[in-house]
């Protein structure tokens, strides 16, 4: 196998959940323990029944698209603010210090009431920077938004139920989330990009949980256990979910937040809709809370939003500025 090439397995090895039945409550057990075999394993799930209507997905695409074809001007109009929110050019993001940064751009967008106001209340909160020239955008970025935490919300329940809490134990702060959303633009990866150029390299993600809507295109791969990278590709009707960083330490290690990276040599262009979902920024993540007192944490407690902090000074360029 040829360097940043993956094998194709079966498809059990990155299991497909339908959580349908715990979404309708109608056997919210079975999914969770489901879920629980899944996390404690790669960490990585194709998800069916996931609720997300197709015509949003189709929509939000077209918007993503529209946005990413406007001209660079227009897009500078809105170029990454200092909390995180609007376009990420080509280069403004790399996984490693030493990499070669990231052939993607991305669009990032964020909670909002329904004023349309966020709460002062972190450094990764700010306004949304809605580009003036898709007047539709930020109506349809924020339905896919809560479209997408419904999922994130049903699939933390099932987490919680697959580790013996309380079904809302992960959602007790909540209501003003610091998730981020994107969408990713990758452009085709010429072959003389080089074979260290990756659409986005290998990485964990940050937060607590991501859900990913990929597209037909493929491209994505994650890394087996035995450091072997396995290409996860499109499953028609599923989104992808995986445990990020944040999770895997709530959980003491025993979720695994598994490395995955994205090589589109397809040819094609490839667009993904990302939720990192994060509760409230004051959420206290401890290991203790989910294990009882008697756990001995790997990692001090710590707060979503600090955690999130010292991540981003690290992984974003315009942070660092
Ligand atoms: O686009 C994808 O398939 C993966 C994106 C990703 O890993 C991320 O945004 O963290
Ligand atoms: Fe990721």
């Amino acid at each position: 196998m040829s360097y940043a090439d993956a094998k194709q397995v079966s498809s059990d090895v990155i299991p497909v959940i339908d959580i349908t039945s715990l979404r309708d409550g109608t056997d919210a057990e079975t999914v969770a323990r489901q879920l629980h075999v899944a996390n404690t394993g790669l960490g990585f799930i194709y998800i069916k029944g996931h609720g997300i209507p197709n015509e949003l997905i189709t929509k939000t695409r077209t918007a993503a698209f529209e946005f990413f074809r406007a001209s660079p001007k227009n897009k500078e109009a809105v170029r990454v603010s200092k909390s995180h929110r609007g376009w990420i050019a080509v280069g403004g993001a790399k996984m490693e210090d030493d990499a070669k940064p990231d052939l993607k751009e991305s669009f990032v967008w964020g909670y909002q009431d329904k004023t349309g106001n966020m709460p002062d209340d972190h450094e990764l909160r700010g306004e949304n920077q809605w580009p003036t020239f898709s007047p539709n955008m930020e109506n349809i970025a924020m339905e896919y938004f809560e479209a997408a935490h419904l999922v994130a919300h049903c699939l933390m329940q099932g987490f919680a139920l697959g580790l013996g809490l309380e079904r809302d134990f992960f959602l007790q702060t909540n209501d003003a989330p610091l998730s981020r959303a994107s969408m990713v633009y990758y452009p085709a990866q010429p072959e003389a990009a080089g074979k260290d150029q990756f659409g986005v390299g290998a990485h964990t993600d940050f937060g607590v949980l991501t859900v990913l809507c990929q597209d037909d295109v493929g491209g994505l791969q994650v890394q087996d256990i035995n450091g072997e990278w396995i290409a996860a590709p499109p499953i028609e009707n599923t989104l992808i979910i995986n445990v990020a960083d944040l999770l895997s330490r709530w959980t003491n290690g025993a979720y695994k937040s598994t490395p995955h990276r994205v090589v589109n040599r397809s040819g094609r262009e490839r667009l993904s809709l990302v939720l990192a979902y994060d509760p409230n920024p004051e959420t206290m993540i401890d290991a203790r809370d989910v294990f009882g007192p008697e756990c001995a944490p790997e990692n001090p407690p710590i707060t979503c939003g600090d955690y999130l902090n010292w991540r981003f000074a690290k992984a974003f360029s315009h942070k660092k500025a």
